[in-house]
């Protein structure tokens, strides 16, 4: 069984879009878990069954001719594009001469998805609840924590794992042919090609990202060539940036759902024609929020090796933080001020909604409440989320502080590490 982590995107929003610059990706305790079992093996097809059993009619079951393996049948006439994606790339890859039957059972954590008609159901360990709702997957409210990313990732490890015995998601090697297989599946489901921040970061945790280029994965699309996939997921050097960066001991990210919801897809293709008719604007725009998007990553990496280094100093500059004196961490919150500014000068002026008025106001207040380095909307932005940074002991005040504010904090944390291979015993009496 293994299980990958869903997303916060602090910093980086639309100009990781472009490989010439990076983003900041926090992955979170809210996970999502796929257990592979092979019922048998040698039959007459290839017969692959994905259970969600948190969903209503949330069992996906596809029949494969392994001479034909990219043309999966779903018996029920049921769609799930990430699965079928998923399974057809992974067919593709690794071409099987014997038929197996497998059932794969989802999991996901309650983080995910509004909690709205759902009830929960806890293991015989009692270890894990997952909340159980009354919808299929497709009309239950998301909460832009990257579900499709954490489904794909966990999915492809699950599914590999039937095929390679040994599979170990803690060789470095292993975790990126899995990444490469997965960023291939979503963009093939998506179709169209994001940034990939998400399906990385489901993969291999906090990180500072930078994107692969899209022509590498079009081909696939376009030709289904099966040497041609091999190659790019096992020999192609994909020159994405991936470094390990995590939030300093005793600053967590507080998460915020906002009542209503945005489609990135149009804030996306507002911001990128403003850029195009705008070149030298939204150079100077791009260049100056890249600026304080890395000074953000490098104040928050200085604050990591303060309180490794120089652990007394600064556990008394956490108290004057929460007693509301944030002198000692000027860089952070000065670049997250800068990121806001720009964020909001490219709202005005692209006419995309990423940090409207009502974010901005809930955001000053925020921000003017001790304890607190500073608060985002993450990724494309818009009226999905919010997030802050603030001091671990200042966050129940925060808490109540904002209880009149119209926003609801998700009950979540950073978890750095991508992903893991859980312990299926934690899960009975669930399957
Ligand atoms: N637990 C699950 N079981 C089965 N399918 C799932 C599950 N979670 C997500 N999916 C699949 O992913 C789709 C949602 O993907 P979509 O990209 O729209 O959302 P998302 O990845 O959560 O978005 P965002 O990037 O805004 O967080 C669902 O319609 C379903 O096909
Ligand atoms: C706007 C963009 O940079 C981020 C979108 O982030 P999110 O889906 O809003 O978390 C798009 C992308 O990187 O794929």
């Amino acid at each position: 069984m293994f299980s990958a982590p869903g997303k916060a995107f602090l910093a980086g929003g639309y100009l990781v879009l472009d490989p010439k610059y990076r983003a900041f990706v926090v992955a979170l305790s809210s996970r999502m878990y796929a257990h592979a079992e092979i019922v048998s093996e040698g039959g007459d097809t290839t017969e692959i069954s994905v259970r969600s059993p948190q969903f209503l009619e949330g069992d996906w079951t596809y029949k494969v001719d392994l001479s034909r393996p990219t043309q999966s049948q779903e018996v029920h006439g049921r769609k799930n594009p990430f699965i079928k994606a998923t399974l057809d790339i992974i067919l593709l890859y690794l071409s099987p001469k014997v038929n197996k039957s497998i059932v794969i059972t989802i999991f996901s954590d309650a983080g995910y998805h509004s909690q709205t008609n759902s009830v929960p159901k806890t293991s015989e360990s009692g270890k894990r609840t997952f909340r159980y709702h009354s919808q299929p997957i497709t009309e239950v409210s998301k909460t832009g924590l990257g579900s499709s990313a954490g489904l794909v990732a966990s999915l492809t490890a699950a599914l590999l794992s039937c095929y390679v015995e040994t599979l170990d998601v803690k060789n470095d090697a292993t975790l990126n042919q899995i990444h490469n297989l997965a960023q291939i599946s979503h963009c093939l489901a998506q179709g169209k090609i994001g940034s990939g921040f998400d399906v990385a970061s489901a993969t291999f945790g906090s990180i500072v990202y930078r994107r692969f280029d899209p022509e590498l994965v079009n081909k696939v699309i376009e030709t289904w060539d099966r040497e041609y996939l091999v190659n790019l997921v096992d020999n192609v050097d994909w020159k994405i940036e991936i470094s390990k960066c995590a939030l300093p001991s005793g600053v967590k990210l507080l998460m915020g759902d906002i009542v209503g919801g945005s489609e990135t897809p149009k804030l996306v293709s507002k911001v990128l024609s403003w850029r195009k008719e705008n070149a030298s604007r939204s150079l100077e725009v791009w260049e100056t929020l890249n600026k304080n998007n890395m000074s953000l990553v490098s104040g928050l990496e200085r604050l990591q090796t303060m309180s490794k280094e120089q652990p007394e100093t600064y556990k008394l500059l956490l108290q004057s933080l929460v007693a509301g004196n944030k002198s000692g961490f000027q860089d952070v919150v000065s670049s997250i001020q800068g990121i806001r500014k720009y964020l909001k000068i490219m709202t005005q002026e692209s006419g995309a909604e990423i940090e409207p008025d009502q974010q901005t106001k809930l955001l000053d207040y925020c921000m003017s409440l001790d304890g607190v380095l500073g608060g985002v909307v993450p990724g494309a932005g818009g009226y999905d989320a919010v997030c802050l940074l603030v001091a671990e002991d200042s966050i129940p005040q925060v808490i109540e502080n904002t209880q009149n504010h119209s926003v609801t904090w998700l009950d979540l944390r950073e978890q750095e590490l991508g992903l893991r291979q859980e312990d299926v015993s934690e899960f009975s009496g669930l399957f």
